[in-house]
């Protein structure tokens, strides 16, 4: 009798796991269900009736990619504070900038003002001279690129994943691979462009993460390795959350932003040499022996670079 009691409690215990278990299931499609209504509710970013005299790009732009910043502020709406103020800055064609500074600085702020992502701008932003806030935002942000600090991959092909709107050949495809070092890779998965990506890119994770500890310093170095090969003719501007990239990885001017300002912008060796500016204080907080390396091998880039241009 108590055998068969205690058999029944189990089957009980179980039953009552699956039946939470399911409810969690469902609470998560409701919520699914309202975002997706949220999201068709949002307002449109930009009206036709506002653009009828933005301005029309002729030709390809940008072409050196020189930014110019002035007076550039930034408030988020709701917030009483300016994520930037009066920001001036002078980006050269092709400059490769590492922007760095504590939680809050304004990095990610200062990328949303290319994009116009969020909040309201003053001051002006031009890029090869051409005032950003003038153009259409379909056509700002489809002649810019950003790589998000989280990937995200789409359910659907490999392919879809890098060539979404289907606009290029299966060579310019694998040639896009190649330039992110993935060619190899994809090139021994049985379905090839074809495999199939779970939600999310769950399955996919499972086939890039190499069983190292060291897998974001690698996929890190394949970055910067790309960056400077692949977009040789490009401005590029990085938030750096280690300091070893961008005095390590051959970025030509570092721009230090905090409470929504500009505090330093130069060569990184430069700035190194105020042992009292931000920059020398953010690389002392690594420690006596990171820094010493940071230090070692930001003058040696330094002198490198400049014996090249002599
Ligand atoms: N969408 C937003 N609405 C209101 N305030 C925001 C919004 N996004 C950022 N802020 C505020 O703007 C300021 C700058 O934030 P930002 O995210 O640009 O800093 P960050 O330097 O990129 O920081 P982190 O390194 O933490 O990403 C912060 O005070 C932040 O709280």
């Amino acid at each position: 009798m108590v055998g068969l009691s205690l058999s029944y409690v189990l089957q009980l215990i179980g039953h009552a796991q699956w039946a939470v278990r399911q409810s969690v299931e469902v609470e998560l499609c409701f919520i699914s269900v309202e975002r997706n209504i949220a999201y068709t509710q949002l307002p449109r970013e930009e009206e036709p009736d506002e653009v009828a005299d933005a301005l029309e790009l002729e030709g390809p732009w940008p072409e050196e990619g020189r930014i110019e910043i002035r007076d550039l502020s930034l408030h988020y709406f709701g917030s009483d504070r300016p994520a930037l103020s009066k920001i001036t800055l002078s980006l050269g064609k092709c400059e490769k900038i590492g922007v760095v500074g504590r939680t809050g600085a304004g990095k990610s702020s200062l990328l949303s003002c290319l994009f116009r992502l969020a909040g309201h701008l003053e001051g002006s932003l031009e890029i090869d001279g051409i005032e950003i806030t003038r153009l259409r935002l379909a056509d700002l942000r489809a002649n810019l690129s950003i790589i998000p600090q989280e990937p995200f991959l789409f359910e659907g092909t490999l392919r879809f994943n890098v060539d979404p709107f289907n606009e290029h050949t299966d060579d310019e495809v694998w040639a896009a691979l190649e330039a992110a070092e993935l060619k190899r890779l994809v090139s021994a998965l049985p379905d090839k462009l074809e495999t199939r990506i779970v939600e999310n890119g769950r399955n996919f994770s499972v086939v890039m993460d190499e069983p190292t500890a060291n897998i974001d310093v690698q996929t890190d170095r394949i970055i910067q390795r790309s960056i400077h090969s692949q977009f040789r003719n490009m401005t590029v501007l990085t938030i750096a959350h280690r300091l070893h990239t961008v005095l390590c990885e051959g970025y030509d001017k570092i721009l230090v932003l905090d409470q929504g300002q500009v505090k330093e912008f130069d060569e990184p060796w430069v700035l190194l040499q105020n042992s009292d500016g931000w920059l020398s204080r953010m690389v002392a907080e690594t420690g006596p022996e990171t820094a010493m390396m940071l230090r070692s091998t930001a003058k040696e880039l330094y002198l490198k670079k400049h014996s090249h241009q002599q």
